[in-house]
C-alpha cells in the first residue's frame, strides 16, 4: 500500500519532468519567444505528424526534399511544436522520424546558417534545438529514427535523440561537423558519446567519417539494418511507391512489436530506462519503484495474470 501512496506523485514524473523540460531556460538567458521569432524568418518545408491513433505510433517526417530535408528556421520551430503535440498524447506509445524522399536529413538549411552568423544568433539556435532534441528524446514514446540515404551535420545529431537507429543498405550517419569549422551544437557529441562511448565518438567526430550500416551497427550506434522489399500493392500512407514506403514499412514492423500492449506499460518501460540512463543510481531505483508502483495490480498486470501468461 505505501508502494501505492508514494506513486501518486511519481518521483520519475518529478526528477524526469520529461514531458515539458528542456536543458535551457531564462536563467541561461534563453528566451524561447524571442529565437523562434528569428527563426521563422527562414522558412521552407515543414515537418509532418502523421498520427496512427489505433496502435498508437506517429510517423514524423522531415520534409524539405529540395534541399536533402535541411533544417530550415521555420522546421526548427515545426519540430518543437511537433514534440510538444507528441507530449499532450497520452495514448502514444511510438514514433518513427524519417526524411522524405528516402533520404533523412542534410543538418542545417546552409542559407539560414549563414544569416544567422553571429556567435549569439549561433547560440541561440543551438539552446532552442537542444531543448527541443532533448524533450524529445525524453518523450514517453519509443522512438525510433529510419535512415535512408544521409543524416548529416545536424541530421546526424537529430538521429542520436531517438531510442533507436534502423538503416538501410547504402545510408550513412555522418557527422560532417568538422568540415563547417564546426562541432555539433544540437547535443548530438554528448549523445553520441553515450552511445558508442568516448573513443568512437571522437573518431566519428574528428574525422568527419560516414558511419555506414555495418560500422554502424557494430558500434551499437545502429540497432538494425533493414532490407526493405518494395511492394506494389502497399496501403502504407505516404507510401511513394518506391523504397521510401518499403522502407517505412520495414521500421513499422520493427517498432509495431516493441510497442505492442497497453500504453501505460509501454511508456513505463520507456520511463525507467530513461531514469537509469539519466539518473544517479539510487534517484533511478526510487523512480523505477515509483513507475512501478503505478503498474503492480493495474488493469494490465491483472489481466496478464487472469490470463495464465506463459513467456514461450
Ligand atoms: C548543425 C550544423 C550542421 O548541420 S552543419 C552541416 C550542414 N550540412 C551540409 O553541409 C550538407 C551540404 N550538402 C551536401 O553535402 C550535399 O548537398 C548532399 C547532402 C551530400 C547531397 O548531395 P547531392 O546528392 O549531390 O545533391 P545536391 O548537392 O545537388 O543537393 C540537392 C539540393 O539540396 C541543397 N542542399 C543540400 N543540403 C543542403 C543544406 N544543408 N542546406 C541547404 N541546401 C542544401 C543543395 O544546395 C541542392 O540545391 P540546388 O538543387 O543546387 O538548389
Amino acid at each position: 500500500m505505501a508502494l501505492r501512496l508514494s506513486a501518486a506523485v511519481p518521483l520519475a514524473m518529478r526528477r524526469l519532468p520529461a514531458a515539458v523540460r528542456g536543458v535551457h531556460d531564462a536563467a541561461h538567458g534563453f528566451h524561447e519567444a524571442e529565437i523562434r521569432d528569428q527563426l521563422l524568418r527562414f522558412p521552407g518545408g515543414s515537418i509532418d505528424v502523421r498520427k496512427e491513433e489505433e496502435g498508437g505510433i506517429a510517423v514524423v517526417t522531415v520534409n524539405n526534399p529540395g534541399r536533402m530535408n535541411a533544417f530550415t528556421g521555420s522546421m526548427m520551430v515545426d519540430l518543437h511544436d511537433a514534440v510538444q503535440q507528441l507530449e499532450r498524447w497520452p495514448e502514444g506509445k511510438g514514433l518513427l522520424l524519417h526524411g522524405a524522399n528516402s533520404t533523412f536529413c542534410s543538418g542545417s538549411d546552409l542559407n539560414a546558417v549563414r544569416a544567422l552568423e553571429s556567435s549569439q544568433d549561433g547560440l541561440k539556435m543551438c539552446m532552442y534545438m537542444q531543448n527541443t532534441l532533448t524533450r524529445l528524446m525524453r518523450l514517453p514514446l519509443i522512438s525510433v529514427a529510419l535512415v535512408e540515404g544521409k543524416a548529416l551535420g545536424g541530421g546526424a545529431e537529430l538521429t542520436t535523440a531517438c531510442d533507436f537507429r534502423l538503416m538501410v543498405p547504402g545510408s550513412q550517419i555522418r557527422f560532417v561537423h568538422r568540415h563547417m569549422g564546426l562541432v555539433p551544437g544540437w547535443g548530438g557529441a554528448a549523445r553520441l558519446v553515450r552511445l558508442v562511448g568516448y573513443r568512437h565518438a571522437l573518431r566519428l567526430l574528428s574525422g568527419a567519417e560516414a558511419a555506414g550500416p555495418q560500422e554502424a551497427l557494430a558500434l551499437g550506434l545502429a540497432d538494425a539494418l533493414l532490407e526493405p522489399v518494395s511492394s506494389p500493392s502497399s496501403s502504407t500512407p505516404d507510401d511513394d511507391g518506391g523504397d521510401g514506403g518499403a522502407a517505412l514499412r520495414a521500421a513499422l514492423s520493427w517498432l509495431e512489436p516493441r510497442v505492442a500492449g497497453a500504453p501505460e506499460v509501454v511508456r513505463a518501460a520507456k520511463k525507467v530506462a530513461l531514469s537509469g540512463a539519466e539518473l544517479p543510481l539510487e534517484e533511478a531505483l526510487r523512480a523505477e519503484r515509483d513507475v512501478f508502483g503505478t503498474l503492480w495490480g493495474a488493469p494490465a498486470n491483472r489481466r496478464a495474470l487472469a490470463r495464465g501468461a506463459k513467456h514461450k
